[in-house]
Parts: C-alpha cells; sequence; structure tokens
C-alpha cells in the first residue's frame, strides 16, 4: 500500500513537471516572436553553443535565422538578440541609443557594471553616471592625443620594434605586444618600462571578462558558490586587487615624478595637473582606473590587426608589392609618417581589408536594453542582450562582395559598393562596425589607424613578409588564416613567418634611426633632470589639491526613481534633494510599504562625522547625527532610526568595494523608503581633506546623455 502511494505521488510529480516542461517549451519557443533556433526551457542553446570559435554558430545560425536581419537565441535564462545586418544595428544601437546602451553583467568580475560604484572598467560599465564621465575624460585625453602626434611615442615606439626584428625576428609576436603595450604606457604613464606587466594585466582582464575565459562566465550559478570552495572567486580577487593596486601605485608614482619635475607629457600628468582640478572625477582612485583602463584597452585591440597584417601580406604579395611601391614613392628613404597617409590609399585599404577580413572582436560587444520595446513587430523586453555580430556584417556578399577573399579592391576602385571619394581621406577604418554602435561606439578609431599606419607603412618599408622555410625539407611552413584564441577580442594563435629586410640599406637605416633615437631619448631625459636640480626650467609644480566637495551629478532628483512613482521633485541645494513618491510597492522595510524608492552612494575616504537626516516630508524629521566611520570592514550595518531609514555599508561579497580600507575607499550605501522623503547629507566636520569626496544617486538616470554619442 505505501509502496503503491510512492507510484503515484511519483508518477502525480513526473506528470507535473512534463506539463511544466512543455508549458515552459511553448513559452521559449513562441511561434509568433523573434525566430531562431529552438530554445530548451531554462538552458536555452547553452549545450551546443561552443565556447572556441563561438562566432562560427553564431554565423551558421543568422544564415538559417536571420532574414530579417536579426535573430533570437537563450543562454541559461539570458535573452539575446543576435544582430547580423547593418540596418538593424542602425535603428536599435544608434537611434534607439537612448536606452540600448547599457551593458550585461560579466559573472566572474566583481561588479563589472559600476553598478555598486566600482569605477573600474569603462568599456564593461553600465550605462550610468560613471560611465558618462570617464567617457568624457577618456574622450578628450585620446582626441587630445591625437592632435599632438602622441607625442612622438608612435614614432619612436615603432622605430624601436624595426630595430627588435632585425636583431630577434623569431620573436615577433611578443615584440608586436610590447611595441603597442609601451605605446600605451608612454601615453599613460610616460614610462616604457611599464610594458611586460602591463601586457599581462591586459590579458589577464581580457580572458576573464571572455565567454571563453572562467566556466563561471557560461555557468554562471557556479559564481555563487561559497568562497571557502569557489576557487574562480579567490583567484579573480588576487587578479583584481593586483590590478587596483598597480594602477594606483602608478598614478602615485607619477605624482611624486611630477611633483620632482620629472614626468613628461602622458595622461597622468593631464589628470594631475589640469583635469582633477575641475572634473567630475571622484578622485585618485577612479584616475587611476580610467587612466589604466586606457592603457590596458589599447593593448590588446591593436595587437589584432597588426598581427593580422603580417597574415595578409604572406598569403597575398602582389598587395605587398603594391603597398611597398607606394610607400616608395612617398617616403623615399625614410619610414611612413602620420603626414603622409593621404599620399597612401594602398596601404590605408590594405589595413581597412585585413580588419574586414578577420575582424578581431567577430562577435561584437554586447550592448543590454533598459526598457521593453517593439521591433519591427516584435516584443523586446527589457534586459536583453543586443549583440552586434560583427563577423555577419563583414561578411555581407551584398555590400562586400567575394566576403571570404583578400580584396583590398573594394576600397580603391569604383563600382565597388564599398568604394568612396577623396583617395585622400578614404578608405579610413574610422567608422567600420568593428568599432561598436551609438552611445557606445569605441574611443580609439583614430588611435588605432594611425598606429596601423605607422607600424604596417614601417613593415613595407623594411621587410619583405614571407613564409619560412622548412631548413631540412625547404618546404614552406603554413601560416594558418584560421587559428587564433577564442576570447572576445582575438589574435593569431603564434605561427612562424620569414622578416627578410629588403635591402642593406634599409635594414643599416633602420637600425641607424634607432640608435639615433634612443640616444636622442636619453639625452633629452638627462637634459630634463639636469635642469630640474639645477632649478632651472621644466620643473612642473603640481596645483595645491582644492578640499573635495560633494556633488550630485543628477540634474534631476525625479529621474533616479521609477518613472511611475515619482511626481516630481526639486533640488533644494547642492546637498540635499526632495523627492515625492506618490504610489508605493507592497514590502519594504519593517513590513511598511515602500520598495526601494531611491539610493545614494557615499563615498568617505577617512574617519569623520558625517551626519545623514531623513525626513519625512509629512511629519516629524528623523535624524541620524554624528555617524562615525569607525566600523571598517563590517559588511552590514541598521542604522536604528524611525521613518524606515536603513543604511548599511555595501561590501557583500559580490559587490566590489575598491579595496576597503587600502586604498582609501568606503562607500556607504544609503537607501530609504518613506512614502515621501527629503534627504541631507552633509559632512559635519570636514576636518580631515577629502574626508567625503563623492555623493552620488545611483541607479543613474539615462536621460541627457545623448550629447555623449
Ligand atoms: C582594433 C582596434 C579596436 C577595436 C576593433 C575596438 C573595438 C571596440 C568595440 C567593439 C567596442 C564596444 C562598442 C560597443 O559596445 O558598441 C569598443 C569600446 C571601447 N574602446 Fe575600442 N577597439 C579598438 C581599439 C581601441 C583603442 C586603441 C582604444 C583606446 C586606447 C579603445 C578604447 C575603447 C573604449 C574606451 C571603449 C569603451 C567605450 C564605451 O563603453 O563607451 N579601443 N572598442
Amino acid at each position: 500500500m505505501q509502496l503503491l502511494t510512492l507510484v503515484i505521488v511519483g508518477l502525480f510529480m513526473l506528470i507535473v513537471a512534463v506539463v511544466h516542461f512543455i508549458k515552459a517549451f511553448r513559452e521559449v519557443n513562441d511561434p509568433n516572436g523573434i525566430p531562431g533556433p529552438t530554445q530548451i526551457p531554462y538552458l536555452g542553446r547553452v549545450h551546443d553553443l561552443p565556447i572556441q570559435f563561438m562566432w562560427l554558430k553564431f554565423k551558421e545560425w543568422a544564415d538559417k535565422y536571420g532574414q530579417q536581419g536579426f535573430y533570437r537565441t537563450m543562454m541559461l535564462g539570458a535573452e539575446f538578440i543576435v544582430v547580423t545586418d547593418e540596418k538593424v544595428a542602425e535603428d536599435l544601437l544608434v537611434k534607439r541609443a537612448k536606452y540600448n546602451s547599457d551593458r550585461p553583467v560579466i559573472q566572474s568580475l566583481f561588479d563589472s557594471k559600476s553598478t555598486h560604484g566600482s569605477m573600474e572598467y569603462l568599456p564593461l560599465m553600465g550605462h550610468n553616471t560613471y560611465w558618462a564621465r570617464q567617457r568624457k575624460l577618456s574622450h578628450s585625453y585620446l582626441t587630445e592625443a591625437t592632435k599632438a602626434q602622441y607625442y612622438g611615442v608612435m614614432y619612436f615606439e615603432v622605430q624601436r620594434w624595426m630595430a627588435r626584428l632585425l636583431e630577434n625576428p623569431e620573436d615577433f609576436q611578443h615584440s608586436i605586444e610590447d611595441m603597442s603595450s609601451k605605446v600605451m604606457c608612454q601615453l599613460t604613464w610616460d614610462d616604457p618600462s611599464l610594458s611586460e606587466y602591463c601586457t599581462k594585466s591586459a590579458w589577464g582582464l581580457l580572458t576573464q571578462m571572455s565567454p571563453a575565459g572562467p566556466i563561471t562566465n557560461v555557468l554562471t550559478p557556479l559564481w555563487h558558490l561559497p568562497i571557502l570552495i569557489n576557487p574562480w572567486k579567490r583567484a579573480e580577487r588576487k587578479r583584481h586587487d593586483e590590478q587596483q593596486a598597480w594602477w594606483m601605485e602608478r598614478l602615485l608614482t607619477c605624482r611624486e615624478k611630477l611633483a620632482r619635475g620629472e614626468l613628461r607629457p602622458c595622461w597622468t600628468r593631464q589628470f594631475l595637473e589640469k583635469t582633477s582640478q575641475k572634473t567630475s572625477i571622484s578622485g585618485d582612485y577612479e584616475a587611476s582606473c580610467v587612466i589604466g583602463m586606457l592603457a590596458l584597452v589599447g593593448i590588446f585591440t591593436v595587437v589584432g590587426p597588426m598581427s593580422y597584417w603580417l597574415v595578409s601580406m604572406v598569403h597575398n604579395p602582389k598587395w605587398q608589392e603594391a603597398v611597398q611601391r607606394e610607400v616608395d614613392e612617398v617616403c623615399g628613404n625614410r619610414m611612413p609618417r602620420l603626414e603622409d597617409a593621404p599620399r597612401l590609399p594602398i596601404l590605408r585599404a590594405c589595413i581597412k581589408e585585413t580588419m574586414r577580413w578577420k575582424p578581431n572582436v567577430p562577435t561584437g560587444v554586447a550592448h543590454e536594453t533598459e526598457a521593453d520595446d517593439h521591433y519591427q513587430g516584435y516584443f523586446i523586453p527589457k534586459g536583453t542582450r543586443i549583440l552586434p555580430f560583427d563577423w555577419s556584417f563583414l561578411r555581407n556578399p551584398v555590400k562586400y562582395p567575394d566576403p571570404e577573399n583578400f580584396r583590398p579592391e573594394r576600397w580603391l576602385e569604383p563600382g565597388w559598393p564599398t568604394y568612396k571619394e577623396p583617395l585622400t581621406q578614404y578608405p579610413t577604418i574610422k567608422g567600420l562596425t568593428s568599432f561598436g554602435w551609438g552611445q557606445r561606439q569605441c574611443l580609439g578609431m583614430s588611435l588605432t589607424q594611425d598606429e596601423l599606419i605607422v607600424g604596417c607603412g614601417a613593415l613595407a618599408w623594411l621587410f619583405n613578409l614571407r613564409h619560412k622555410r622548412d631548413p631540412v625539407t625547404g618546404r614552406e611552413l603554413p601560416v594558418p588564416l584560421d587559428r587564433s584564441n577564442s576570447l572576445l577580442i582575438i589574435k593569431p594563435d603564434p605561427f612562424q613567418m620569414e622578416f627578410e629586410p629588403r635591402s642593406e640599406e634599409r635594414k643599416k637605416e633602420a637600425l641607424r634611426l634607432w640608435k639615433e633615437s634612443e640616444a636622442k631619448d636619453r639625452a633629452r631625459r638627462e637634459r630634463w633632470l639636469r635642469n630640474v636640480k639645477e632649478g632651472k626650467a621644466n620643473v612642473i609644480k603640481e596645483p595645491k589639491v582644492a578640499q573635495p566637495t560633494l556633488k550630485i551629478p543628477s540634474p534631476s532628483p525625479a529621474a533616479a526613481v521609477p518613472a511611475a512613482l515619482v511626481d516630481g521633485g526639486e533640488v533644494r541645494d547642492g546637498f540635499s534633494k526632495t523627492v515625492q513618491v506618490v504610489e508605493e510597492k507592497s514590502g519594504g522595510v519593517n513590513g511598511h510599504g515602500g520598495s526601494l524608492a531611491e539610493k545614494a552612494v557615499i563615498d568617505v575616504k577617512k574617519e569623520a562625522d558625517i551626519s545623514i537626516t531623513i525626513a519625512r516630508l509629512d511629519s516629524t524629521a528623523y535624524e541620524s547625527k554624528g555617524l562615525r566611520n569607525e566600523k571598517r570592514g563590517k559588511p552590514t550595518r541598521q542604522v536604528d532610526c524611525p521613518g524606515r531609514l536603513q543604511w548599511r555599508r555595501e561590501c557583500g561579497a559580490d559587490q566590489n568595494v575598491p579595496s576597503p580600507g587600502r586604498l582609501g575607499h568606503d562607500p556607504i550605501l544609503l537607501t530609504w523608503t518613506t512614502a515621501a522623503a527629503s534627504i541631507r547629507v552633509s559632512q559635519r566636520a570636514p576636518s580631515r581633506l577629502g574626508a567625503i569626496d563623492r555623493l552620488d544617486r545611483d541607479p543613474i538616470p539615462n536621460r541627457g546623455l545623448d550629447a555623449l554619442a
């Protein structure tokens, strides 16, 4: 009897599970929804989407389901729209950029979107205030460096690279990376000797954020295992802390060098001398991150097309000869410079065709939608990831006839769909789909183009790039066309090739040039230091650091609250604001109504008295005075305060507070849930410099950022 009951219960549960599964299956495969491969409830297509060369599977699906320019798939509950046509990307990511410019969470990084104020990875940040101000700053630094022709750094490093290739050609893959790393380390911290570590750190971050990196990026629930049995989280904690400490150390070293007058033009000097006075960047920590991130992102990106240039040239000797002829005609006995670019269309065409033929961000970088939307009659829910699938854009046979082959003439000869005049300006890689879309479009297009012109131009001037021959059999060693890593940003796997100097004269000239540049650089540095010691020119004093002020960057207090809950509001003064909430949801603290209506983040850098006042507009003011920031490291603290005030330190295991205590940051998340509230946060005893250096509103309104596109 008991057995029979068990069997009946078991059968019943099985039937319930099957019915539930069928219902879920129908839901995730709605015949009226966006076309795409059949989805398995909860899993999506995680079972047959390969981690290696994922873009090839995406392309297979694109050919099958992407007739309308997009298709849909799922991964462990996350919705994806894979965009396969440029027009659709334009519609969704440019025209609707206002609410399609967020980023998905990257599970294996702490606070990848900076939702909790980590402020670390600009390209991965959500569509929030940190992103807006860091993008503005990065854009202005990159533009200024471009105008100043990168302070000569690119020529210097490319000359060094040519000499290294002559002396040690076998090491070419390492020396490419080191060259682009040295360029970035000079632009960032005026110190090329940092390149080795910086490159390592760049690949470390890239691996951590890629689907082909830690398994926790795909099997995301694993990330939430307790830290003791979670090797992925422990490894990331170590990587992260080392990287952040290194960035901070760079900034502090630059400050010391600046004070001694030893720092030449670079982005950190620009920040210390000028920007720190009038920026919304919150302080040293954030500055070290935004500048450090720029250095990293400029390494693993440029390495791809620079390496694929070698592949293109080895496989297409006719085009190599054409580039060499053009460079010889224009530059004669010297290496190409940026001012030669208008007269080097074949070089530019081959660079652009290399990027089209072998795109180094083949899947594209996902945006995330911030609002429900409809497109071509289909519903796109908030939180959907939109993947602008670059491999597909660049293999569209209508725009790029014969897409599988290297055809630079498509940029040079009238009659091809992509031909554009004047040839002094076009082809240019600026605006290529590989650099992304809308408000999140890449900021490094000019830098990439310039570095490729100087670097690839120098290669064409100095070398014949050839297959290497096996010394025993005499046979050509293969240079594979389709072997690469599978990270978000790719580069070819190691291979062998020959760098044959075009003539003995050019070889001598390249070595002489490098010796001369190196000697000049050393002499300049020594002169600079001598002058400093003798108290002569070029001693740059850092301006006095002003007392940081509290800021509320959001222009409208209402904007931070879900629109339906808000009935206007006003900013009373710099530090306080009023929000009127007209509707409440159930739940909330202490059983009283009130979903999360507002929250603010305060950074308290050192011990300080602060006063936080929360007042219900319709009753007495509740005050919690003199909260001392003495309990460092305590993860959560509840303040006994009527009016359903809750505040806590934002130090949960998943919420990455930038090295609390160590680097001087100590953010407090403040939330309040009253029906109608005003809040005042102030520093009661500003006894120490920089005690409070940031008061932000979070979530951050996305309106008003369009101007930054
Ligand atoms: C081959 C070279 C490069 C490629 C293919 C590339 C590609 C991209 C892509 C696809 C994005 C995301 C766009 C989107 O979400 O729609 C991006 C963002 C970005 N790139 Fe590049 N990039 C390159 C070089 C560089 C360089 C040299 C720098 C600067 C040193 C740079 C700085 C950035 C920054 C700061 C962002 C973040 C923009 C934002 O989130 O608002 N990139 N890049």
